[in-house]
């Protein structure tokens, strides 16, 4: 995974260069700089109220931005706002269903919104439902839909136009774990088949095995380097656990290993995988009983708690 740290070029499928946009004296989003490629799924982090869905609404078009360049592929939402729609489908945090339409009735339409004629839409519809597992409700009411089922449809009207640009806010909101994992392999195909896919949540575990870029976002601004450099230090960090944590550090420290010292064990900073398998060799040689040795866990996850951010 690499991490967006300098401003882009303006191409790929989306970019942003210096976006900003205020309600009244609130600065919702003060500076926005990003490019997000096709064929990859980009994260979008930050805390509440860091300005994601403030700035994705811009990116989508619905929002008029107050300064600064955004292009979708390669239209300005600003002079070009047909042609963003065509390109983007857009799954909000929350659906705004029709509650009295049927699942396919909601595709059909949608699609037919985007100009496909009726029975192309239908059929569209039906193996749409089919891909988010929803043909069953295929003929229910939109409002007998549980949360999770109701993100389901979400995804599938942001697909019913077969966009090439796709931005997904929170769309693991109210997902059981099962139709995680199915979300997760769904936004992997579908970037696969060459879609840009700008994905916004707060389940950094599960963006962590999503994702290949991050784009971090706090106060506002995107972080540039200073989040690539937290995201790779984070990388490096391994937790040893031993049965004795105080023959741990005393072989560390005799090692000249730094570490932080743990309740059951250590944390120290590994290069790679064959410096880990190393370290663990030359520990258990010096009689260190090690019952735990790994990464850390999500680098994404730590890169976050790190961040000097305030929630507002
Ligand atoms: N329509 C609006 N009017 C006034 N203030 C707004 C409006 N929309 C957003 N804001 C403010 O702008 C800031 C950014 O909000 P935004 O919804 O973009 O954050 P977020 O990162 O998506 O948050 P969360 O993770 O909680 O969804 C917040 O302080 C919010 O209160």
């Amino acid at each position: 995974m690499t991490i967006i740290d300098e401003a882009p070029p303006m191409t790929g499928a989306i970019t942003a260069r210096g976006v900003e946009r205020s309600f009244g004296s609130v600065h919702a989003v003060e500076s926005a700089t990003l490019s997000v490629p096709h064929g990859k799924v980009t994260a979008l982090i930050g805390p509440n109220g860091s300005g994601k869905t403030t700035l994705m609404l811009m990116l989508s078009g619905l929002l008029r931005p107050d300064a600064g360049e955004i292009t979708v592929a390669g239209a300005d939402p600003r002079t070009d706002a047909a042609a963003v729609r065509a390109a983007i489908g857009w799954m909000p945090d929350q659906l705004g269903s029709w509650d009295n339409l049927t699942c396919l009735q909601t595709l059909t339409l949608m699609g037919e919104a985007y100009r496909i004629p009726r029975t192309a839409a239908r059929a569209r519809g039906a193996a749409l439902l089919d891909r988010v597992h929803l043909s069953e409700f295929a003929n229910r009411p939109a409002r007998v839909l549980s949360r999770g089922q109701k993100q389901r449809l979400s995804l599938a009207r942001a697909l019913v136009h077969d966009p090439q640009v796709l931005l997904l806010d929170e769309p693991a909101n109210g997902l059981d774990p099962r139709s995680r994992v199915d979300l997760r392999l769904l936004v992997r195909e579908l970037a696969a088949e060459g879609r840009a896919v700008l994905v916004s949540s707060h389940v950094l575990a599960e963006l962590d095995a999503m994702v290949d870029d991050a784009i971090f976002m706090s106060k506002g601004r995107t972080l540039g380097a200073d989040a690539a450099a937290m995201v790779a230090d984070a990388r490096l960090k391994y937790r040893i656990d031993a049965i004795d944590p105080a023959a741990l550090h005393a072989a560390l420290t005799e090692g000249g290993v730094d570490f932080e010292p743990t309740e059951t064990g250590a944390i120290t900073r590994i290069a790679d995988e064959a410096n880990a398998a190393q370290a663990l060799g030359w520990l258990v040689r010096h009689g260190v009983q090690v019952h735990r040795f790994g990464p850390v866990g999500s680098a994404l996850e730590q890169t976050y708690m790190a961040m000097n951010e305030e929630r507002r």
